[in-house]
């Protein structure tokens, strides 16, 4: 008998059916003698439905008040999935964020967990019933207010909450059987990973895999927590996520998976004065206005006028006030203009092995060249290539670098089940 948290994504609590398919999951793991708690997110596309609510009465609501809306989502489902559990015979209670105790910073709409108390889940173990929290949500230790994690949020909830109970290990449920080598969406052969290590999956996160939010693998990464991404519609394997690369045996794959990312933007400042201190003047106003900033490229610049372009991606969220924050310096930097395009992806290759193997920038490259696909921006890591494309050719780049690293899975592996939902 051990102590295992369960995190039931939006997709997997999507309707009634949903929530039942998911409590009777819940009792079994119950009735098998395990302590469990349970975190759950907001039913289907909740979230975004109450964001556009929000957007109809107000263009720049004020972010405590969001907050205070978008954490009603998570608290239907887990009152729903509470009683839905209670029926199948197994007690369950359920707590909002700041009743668990998960204690945030007071950034609202992307709140970090600053410590958590679960003293009131603890007293529910005790009394033999299931903990069912609501994902995404905290309460603010200087204000009071409550909170949100940011988009995906939940995830890091149920690392956290694992890490401060000592859970054996942390379950996220999701609509598809756990990590592959790319988005089944979109590569259909994608193949499931046994296990990745902590490093591979902070990288797949950030890079754009939406599967786990990368705070959430940050998290489990700090304090060892072994993740475990399974569906909630069928009781496959799933993927382990744990361990280090250090630990890797030589015979771990190069290559781990390809990631996209359609959430940036690209901004390009152009004609900006090639002189020490010009790039410094641009960023810093950037970063004033608390924009976090992905690649950035600056070209030659040209001889006869000593001006050069650069061009930056950043969350296309951030894309008005960074082009507001630059154009106040527009004079005092005298760069020549501005131009923003939302109409851009980013595609990354991502792999343990590639440090020490050469010839996987010239494989790939030779893929997307062989697809007619144009690459705009590039950057690298010890073990990640991105680039930058059209947004409208992001898909056949993701499916031309998959098949070209030799990942797709043959026709007896069988194919990625994508369970219902569109993915958003
Ligand atoms: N490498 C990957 N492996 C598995 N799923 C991925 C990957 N990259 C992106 N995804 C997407 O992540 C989705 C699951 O995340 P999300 O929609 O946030 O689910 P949930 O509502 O369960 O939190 C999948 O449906 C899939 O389309
Ligand atoms: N409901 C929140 C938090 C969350 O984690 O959702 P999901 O687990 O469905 O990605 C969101 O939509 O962002």
């Amino acid at each position: 008998m051990g102590l295992v948290v369960q995190k039931y994504g939006g997709s997997s609590v999507a309707d009634a059916a949903g929530i039942k398919r998911v409590a009777a999951r819940i009792a079994e793991t119950r009735r098998a003698g395990h302590d469990v708690v349970v975190v759950v997110s907001a039913m289907g596309d909740t979230t975004d439905e109450l964001l556009d609510l929000a957007e109809q009465v107000s263009p720049l609501p004020p972010a405590r008040e969001l907050d205070m809306l978008l954490t009603s989502g998570e608290r239907i489902s887990m009152a729903l999935l509470a009683m839905a559990t209670a029926n199948l015979g197994i007690q369950a209670r359920s707590f909002t964020g700041s009743q668990a105790g998960v204690i945030t910073d007071s950034a609202h709409g992307r709140a970090r967990i600053i410590d958590v108390s679960p003293g009131r889940i603890r007293d529910a173990l005790d009394a033999g019933d299931v903990a069912v929290v609501a994902g995404f949500q905290g309460v603010s230790v200087d204000t009071k207010d409550i909170t949100t994690l940011g988009r995906g949020g939940s995830d890091t909830t149920a690392v956290a909450l694992a890490a401060a109970l000592g859970a054996d290990v942390c379950e996220i449920y999701t609509d598809v059987d756990g990590v592959f080598t790319a988005d089944p969406r979109i590569v259909p052969a994608a193949r499931r990973l046994e296990t990745v290590t902590y490093e591979e999956m902070l990288e797949l996160a950030a890079s754009g895999a939406k599967v786990l939010m990368l705070r959430c693998v940050e998290y489990a990464r700090r304090y060892g927590v072994p993740v475990h991404v399974r569906s909630s519609f069928s009781p496959r394997p799933g993927t382990l996520v744990a361990g280090s690369m250090e630990d890797l045996p030589v015979e771990h794959a190069i290559i781990t998976g390809v990631a996209h990312d359609r959430s940036e933007a690209k901004i390009t400042v152009v004609g900006v004065p090639d002189k020490p201190g010009t790039a410094a003047e641009l960023f810093e106003h950037v970063a004033a206005a608390g924009i976090n900033i992905d690649m950035i490229v600056q070209n030659v610049s040209a001889a006869a006028t000593g001006l050069t372009d650069v061009s930056f991606t950043l969350p296309k969220a951030d894309g008005q006030a960074a082009m507001t924050a630059l154009s106040q310096v527009q004079g005092s930097v005298g760069f020549g203009s501005l131009r923003f395009d939302d109409q851009v992806g980013k595609l990354s290759l991502i792999g343990a092995g590639m440090r020490s193997n050469p010839g996987v920038s010239a494989r790939f490259f030779k893929a997307l060249a062989d697809s007619g696909i144009n690459i705009e921006m590039i950057s690298t890591s010890e073990i990640r290539i991105s680039v930058v494309t059209r947004d409208s050719a992001l898909d056949d780049a993701v499916r031309a670098v998959h098949t070209a690293f030799g990942l797709d899975a043959s026709a007896d592996e069988g194919r990625a089940t994508v369970y219902g939902g569109t993915g958003r």
